[in-house]
């Protein structure tokens, strides 16, 4: 096996439409400290393909086929409960909007506390510790005032930046972020770059879902890309941004440059 995780022929169906995929037969392989940009329009299939991986369908509503493997460890066929501990923990995921992945009734230090010893038999007070480091590593300012914050009175910048020093926690080999700088404002958007760069010069293997081109640019070696729940071309960012095979990266590419000079 060459990579870290490998996805073969994905296929994500309705149960109610079986004759209905979602997502087509998906291929790609996430490599040891390298950016895999998975691009397309609004409902081309990126974050089925995330949530199948992740095993986040519901199994009653969506039937899912084919095979990911995390090294040697078959992901669609493993136990509840071993997934679940696998996630989190060597496979984590950050999502669009941060606001909704904290409770705004429960201070933040609670709930990163909570998420620590949900995987590690540790007491309280050390895991509060590690807490603050891992929002330290993140170099966000004023940690103990963090943890002791409510969801609600902390920016979408913020939010994210600690929704990331949670996800590696548990030093993750793999890290899904799913547009998780969409929603973000210039500033905290190259923070937030700036951050997964360095997680990916650490050694972690990045999938990044995002309809913004010029955050696969900056971050991503390959790039696939998804039109009607199907890859329709892939390759090294560099070759698709300079010569894109299909019409349609093509116009994606000119829906950036378009973007870009502001028209
Ligand atoms: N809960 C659902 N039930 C049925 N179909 C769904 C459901 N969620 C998504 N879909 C369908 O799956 C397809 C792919 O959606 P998906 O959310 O993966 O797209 P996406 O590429 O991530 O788009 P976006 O960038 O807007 O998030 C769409 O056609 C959508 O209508």
């Amino acid at each position: 096996m060459n990579g870290l995780l490998e996805v073969k022929n994905l296929c994500v169906g309705l149960k109610e439409q079986p004759s209905r995929l979602i997502v087509k037969h998906v291929d790609f392989t996430l490599r040891q400290g390298k950016a895999l940009a998975l691009v397309g329009e609004s409902g081309s299939g990126k974050t089925m393909t995330c949530k199948a991986l992740m095993r986040l369908l519901n199994r009653k509503k969506f039937e899912v086929s084919g095979s990911i493997r995390y090294r040697e460890v078959g992901l669609l066929t493993l136990k509840e409960k071993e997934m679940r501990s696998l996630c989190g923990s060597k496979i984590a995921m950050i999502i669009q909007h941060p606001m909704t992945a904290f409770n705004p009734t429960i201070k933040i230090g609670v709930q990163i506390i909570e998420s620590i010893r949900a995987h590690r038999k540790i007491g309280k007070k050390e895991a509060y510790e590690i807490g603050i480091q891992a929002l330290e590593q993140m170099h966000l300012p004023r940690c103990e005032q963090l943890m002791n914050s409510y969801s609600y009175t902390l920016s979408g910048g913020m939010l994210q930046r600690i929704m990331i020093a949670v996800a590696l926690i548990h030093k993750p080999e793999i890290l899904i972020a799913d547009e998780a700088t969409t929603a973000l404002d210039v500033k905290n958007q190259s923070i937030v770059l700036e951050e997964l760069d360095q997680l990916k010069k650490k050694g972690i293997a990045l999938l990044l879902v995002t309809h913004d081109l010029g955050v696969a640019a900056k971050l991503a070696d390959d790039m696939v890309v998804m039109k009607s729940g199907e890859i329709i071309e892939r390759g090294a960012v560099f070759k698709l941004f300079a010569s894109p095979r299909e019409a349609y990266t093509k116009e994606l590419l000119g829906a950036r440059i378009m973007k870009g000079a502001g028209l």
